[in-house]
């Protein structure tokens, strides 16, 4: 597998490294992405064990934008990555909704057609689908990603927001239930980062049935979030509605600039 197919990475594709079944949920609410005690450990040649995570849980409703915020290093791609099935934890249990997709952070990574068409069609050849299935469900997917415009264009034309946009119409045409999204605004203009930012959040409005989790390092993108995670050093910190880790991430970061000034 090659490079920009492997970034097209959908469980469908590349059966998943590990996974556990469905988890009973003590209340109404549906969940579709949950990690129970995850830790992760790398062996080096000098440490045996190098650990990476530490003890994180987490749970994530249907149909919510979620993200993940944290210092550099504090294990958010991991964490991410262990979702996808990408990673085997060290120890702990993952329960995500199937099917699931990754977006890898670089957009040049993420298109694999010469056109858009082609490129949001490309997972769907194994489904059996008609023409016109292949057709409506491409058409839907770049409306709510609002990419409709662009159907014939050359991927290699697009910005690196648009293809990331091309890249989740493309999860959205293969009925994705879970994206999971990685630093996807590292790479942008503000622009952009504010086009693939609402499409999520578009993808998310036109159908209940699509969960996000969004690896970020941007306070500001919070407002458009249903609730976060706040990770430091291979620990989630803090779990909750996106307004309060907002506030709880702004006074770490005020009591941080008054310690080194003092
Ligand atoms: N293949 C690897 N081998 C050894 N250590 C690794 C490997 N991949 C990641 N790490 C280490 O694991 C820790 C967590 O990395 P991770 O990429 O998950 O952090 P992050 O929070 O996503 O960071 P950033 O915000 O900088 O992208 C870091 O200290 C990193 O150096």
């Amino acid at each position: 597998m090659n490079l920009p197919s492997l970034a097209r990475f959908s469980e469908r594709l590349l059966a998943p490294l590990y996974s556990t079944p469905p988890t009973r949920s003590h209340n109404t609410e549906s969940i579709a992405i949950e990690g129970r005690n995850l830790s992760f450990s790398f062996a080096s040649r000098q440490v045996k064990f190098v650990p990476i995570l530490r003890d994180c849980s987490i749970r994530i409703p249907s149909g919510q934008f979620w993200m993940l915020l944290g210092p550099n290093g504090c294990g958010k791609s991991t964490l991410l990555k262990i979702l996808a099935g990408l990673l085997n934890p060290t120890s702990g249990e993952v329960c995500v909704k199937g099917p699931k997709s990754f977006v890898f952070q670089n957009p040049d990574h993420q298109v694999v057609m010469p056109t858009v068409e082609a490129d949001v069609a490309f997972g769907l050849g194994k489904f059996n689908l008609t023409n016109d299935e292949v057709r409506s469900r491409v058409s839907r997917a770049l409306h709510a990603v609002g990419m409709s415009d662009y159907m014939q264009r050359s991927v290699q034309t697009l910005s690196g927001g648009q293809k990331q946009r091309v890249a989740i119409a493309g999860a959205l045409a293969e009925a994705c239930k879970v994206l999971l999204l990685d630093e996807l605004t590292t790479f942008l203009d503000e622009n952009d980062q504010m086009g693939v930012i609402r499409a999520v959040r578009n993808s998310l409005d036109t159908s209940a049935e699509v969960t996000a989790l969004w690896v970020t390092h941007r306070l500001e993108e919070l407002e458009y979030a249903d609730g976060a995670i706040y990770m430091e050093d291979g620990r989630v910190v803090k779990h909750g509605d996106a307004a309060s880790i907002r506030s709880f991430i702004e006074a770490r970061q005020a009591a941080y600039i008054e310690e080194i000034n003092s």
